[in-house]
C-alpha cells in the first residue's frame, strides 16, 4: 500500500508543529498539506523548516478544500469553530479525520457526529498511550468504590496558553468515573466551587484546574475516602506522546467504515 497522505491543519501551532515532526518519523505516512488560517504569518513558509526538520516540499496554504481533495487523511489540533468545519470537509471528501481540538459544545459534538456518518473520525481529548490506560484504570477503581464510601475529584493543570477549562483530558477521565459509577457525567459535574458552597454532594465528580508556565498536561483523579485517598495520575513530558498517538489513530483508521470512533478503539483498550 502507498503511503497516507496526512494534511495537518493549524500545522503552525505547538500541536501542528509536533505533528509535523511525529509523521515525518513514522514509516508508512507522509505530509501532503499544511494549513493554517488566512491571515497567518506561516503561509507560504516550509513546513518542514519551521518544524526543524530542514526544507520539505510542503508549504503552508490557507486552502483546505484543495489539500481535503488529495488527502487520506487529516490531522486536526486547532480550534472548535475550524475543526467542526474540517469535519464537514473531511466527510465530503470521505477521508478519515483525527481530531484532537478539545474546548466543543454540545453542538458542535453533534455537527461532529453527523460529518461521521461520511467521513472516519477519530476523536479524543487526549491521544496518549498513558491516559487512555488511566481512564480503563478510573472507571475500575470508580466501579469497585462506592459512591458513599469515596468521592472523585479530578485536578488538571496545563500551560499558560490554554484556553478550555476543563481540559478534554480531564473530562474524558470524569466520563470514566461516571461509566465506572453507572451515572451519566452531565448533571453530576462540579465544574466550578466559590463562596459558601455548602457540603459536598455523595456521588459528585469535582474538576479543578490550574494554568501556568509551559506545562504539557498533568492530570490526577483523586478518589477520597474516610482516612484513605487513592490517586491516579498521568505526568506529560512532551507533546510529541499525543502527536504519535494521533498518527497512530490515522493509519489505524485509514481503510476503515465511516463512524466516531476513540483512543480506545485505536489502542484496543
Ligand atoms: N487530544 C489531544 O491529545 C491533545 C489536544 N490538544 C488540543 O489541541 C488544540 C490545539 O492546541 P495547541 O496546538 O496547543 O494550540 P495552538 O494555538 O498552538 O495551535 C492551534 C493552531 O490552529 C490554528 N488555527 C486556528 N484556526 C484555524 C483555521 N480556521 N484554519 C487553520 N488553522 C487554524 C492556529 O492559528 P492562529 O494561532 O494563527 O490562530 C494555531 O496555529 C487545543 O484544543 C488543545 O486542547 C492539545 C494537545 C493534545
Ligand atoms: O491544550 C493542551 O495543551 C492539551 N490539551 C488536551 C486537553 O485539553 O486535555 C490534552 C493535553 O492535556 C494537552
Amino acid at each position: 500500500m502507498s503511503d497516507m497522505g496526512l494534511v495537518v491543519v493549524g500545522a503552525a501551532g505547538r500541536m501542528g508543529l509536533a505533528l509535523v515532526r511525529a509523521v515525518h518519523e513514522t514509516a508508512g505516512a507522509r505530509v501532503v498539506a499544511a494549513i493554517e488560517r488566512p491571515g497567518s504569518e506561516a503561509i507560504g513558509k516550509n513546513i518542514g523548516e519551521l518544524a526543524g526538520l530542514g526544507p520539505s516540499g510542503v508549504k503552508v496554504s490557507d486552502d483546505p478544500l484543495a489539500a481535503f481533495a488529495k488527502a487520506d487523511g487529516v490531522l486536526d489540533f486547532t480550534v472548535p469553530a475550524a475543526s467542526v468545519e474540517f469535519a464537514g470537509y473531511a466527510a465530503q471528501a470521505r477521508i478519515v479525520h483525527v481530531l484532537g481540538t478539545t474546548g466543543f459544545s454540545a453542538d458542535d459534538n453533534a455537527r461532529i457526529e453527523a460529518a461521521a456518518r461520511h467521513a472516519t473520525i477519530v476523536k479524543s481529548g487526549n491521544m496518549s498511550l498513558g491516559v487512555n490506560l488511566l481512564a480503563v484504570l478510573v472507571e475500575q477503581a470508580a466501579r469497585a468504590l462506592a459512591a458513599g464510601d469515596f468521592d472523585i475529584e479530578i485536578l488538571e493543570m496545563h500551560h499558560r496558553h490554554k484556553v478550555d477549562a476543563p481540559s478534554g483530558t480531564a473530562l474524558l477521565l470524569g466520563e470514566a468515573a461516571a461509566a465506572g459509577r453507572g451515572i451519566p457525567l452531565s448533571g453530576n459535574d462540579v465544574r466550578v466551587r466559590d463562596g459558601h458552597t455548602g457540603p459536598r454532594d455523595t456521588g459528585s465528580i469535582g474538576f479543578a484546574s490550574l494554568r501556568g508556565g509551559s506545562v504539557p498536561g498533568d492530570h490526577s483523579v483523586i478518589l477520597a475516602g474516610n482516612g484513605e485517598t487513592i490517586t491516579l495520575s498521568h505526568h506529560a513530558q512532551d507533546r510529541a506522546i499525543f502527536a504519535r498517538g494521533a498518527v497512530k489513530a490515522a493509519l489505524w483508521a485509514r481503510g476503515r467504515k465511516p463512524g466516531l470512533y476513540s483512543m480506545r478503539d485505536v489502542l484496543g483498550l
